[in-house]
């Protein structure tokens, strides 16, 4: 399926945030590796999360779920043996799950999505757990993947952070179920340090305790925890809703985003102050985001590594900002669904936007007057590409076509409805 966005002037209306993604792949994954039955309020509905779903249900847990919650008895240390496990296009939820496949006999994860998650690299992971002894067969560091645990027994790992976080997390999220205790050093520079925060704060409320250096390079982990049954709820979401903020600041609006907590962990938080230093005039009060855009921006320099699932909204944004906008160490944006540096830039560029890339920056010369569309849109089977040229086209002088842009489901099903209920004008076609 393609959207056709067309030039919309003017948004207005309320929408309550979706449910965070980040902390629902966690809340799932944490009841899966309780023994007794946990529930997770709000769990995000979508691809990914639903990836997440399947497989801890194929690995045995129980899931029941009704309009609110899902209610799961976890399988605790002994995932059941599955021969096969299919994560979709999700990378955080492949990631975290060849962590837990080490506790299995023979686990093969499946290539589904070979121009995406296909391409993605996973080198840094295998190296770590072969540290632990599990043996690990491989494409190249890419899908498939099949990963023969038995019984890793824990001790010293290094693991890079110069990729993606997501490598240290799945370790994080495996070593306190070993019999020994671990102490994992993370090497390079490292990457999305900020959600190694939210996999700190859930492993707490699992009741799983890890010594974390301040820096987050270092940590030392009692072996032989359980995690406990527990009762979560899932906050809103910021990566997903920095694009609907960014729809508001590019546009006359009054647009507010109902659930997005102030103190929340979510770098992508980051989107708020962004928007300010745009000169965007907005307010965050009581998990309320009103932006009442005026459609006058101005650029900024900005480190995108705070914020990485937000930086593509932002860069939208700066497409219409007067002055040239730098977004910088921002180079792990390569290794996401797509490249979201030179795939995003190529396809910023058709729709009118003047933008430069390096290897770990975007330059956006901003265009008040407006970019010209017309285009169609090849949305790389990236979510947050779909996210952000949807926000281009609401400013473009002709209408945009983002080809499969279904794709947005991946994180944000609804975005398009959402959209809609504020004045967007988009429209599905065949
Ligand atoms: O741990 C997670 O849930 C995620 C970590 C980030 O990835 P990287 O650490 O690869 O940047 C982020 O982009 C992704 O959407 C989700
Ligand atoms: C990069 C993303 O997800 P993942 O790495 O989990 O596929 C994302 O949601 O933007």
């Amino acid at each position: 399926m393609d959207i056709i966005v067309r030039p919309t002037p003017k948004l207005q209306g309320e929408i309550g945030a979706l449910s965070s993604k980040n902390y629902t792949t966690r809340y799932l994954l944490a009841a899966a590796l309780a023994e007794g039955t946990s529930t997770v309020y709000y769990p995000a509905h979508s691809e990914d999360s639903d990836a997440m779903r399947r497989c801890i249900q194929d690995l045995g847990a129980v899931l029941e779920e009704d309009d609110e919650k899902a209610v799961i008895t976890g399988f605790g240390k002994s995932p059941r043996n599955v021969k096969e496990l299919n994560v979709g296009n999700a990378g955080a939820v492949l990631r975290f799950l060849m962590g837990v496949a080490a506790l299995s006999e023979e686990v093969t994860f499946v290539n589904t999505y070979p121009e995406s998650l296909g391409k993605r690299p996973h080198d840094d992971l295998i190296d770590a757990l072969g540290q632990l002894g599990v043996q690990v067969e491989h494409n190249d560091g890419k899908l498939p993947i099949t990963i023969r645990g038995g019984s890793p027994k824990g001790g010293r790992i290094t693991v890079s952070g110069e990729v993606s976080s997501q490598y240290l997390s799945a370790l994080l999220f495996l070593t306190p179920l070993l019999a020994e205790d671990s102490e994992i050093t993370v090497t390079g520079d490292l990457k999305s340090k900020v959600v190694v925060g939210q996999t700190l704060e859930v492993l707490e409320q699992a009741g799983i305790m890890i010594h974390a250096d301040e820096d987050y390079m270092f940590f030392r982990v009692p072996g032989g925890q359980s995690y406990k049954a527990q009762i979560y709820t899932v906050q809103g979401d910021y990566p997903g809703s920095a694009a609907v903020l960014a729809a508001a600041a590019v546009t006359e609006s009054d647009v507010t985003i109902r659930n997005l907590a102030e103190d929340s962990k979510q770098g992508e938080r980051a989107i708020i102050d962004v928007l300010r230093m745009m000169q965007v005039p907005l307010t965050h009060e009581n998990g309320n985001v009103r932006v009442q855009g005026n459609g006058r921006l101005k650029a900024l320099e900005f480190d995108g590594d705070t914020a990485t699932d937000a930086v593509l909204a932002m860069v939208a944004a700066a497409v219409f900002a007067e002055g040239t906008s730098r977004f910088y160490n921002v180079e792990n944006l390569r290794y996401k669904e797509c490249d979201r540096i030179t795939d995003y830039l190529t396809e910023l560029r058709k729709a009118g936007a003047n933008v430069e890339e390096r290897q770990a920056e975007i330059i956006v010369h901003g265009r008040p007057e407006g970019v010209e569309g017309g285009v169609e849109i090849n949305a790389h089977y990236d979510h947050r590409v779909i996210m952000a040229l949807t926000v281009v086209g609401l400013r473009s002088k002709q209408p945009l076509r983002i080809r499969d842009a279904h794709h947005v489901a991946k994180s944000y099903p609804q975005y398009f409805d959402h959209l809609k209920a504020l004045g967007a004008d988009v429209e599905w076609v065949k």
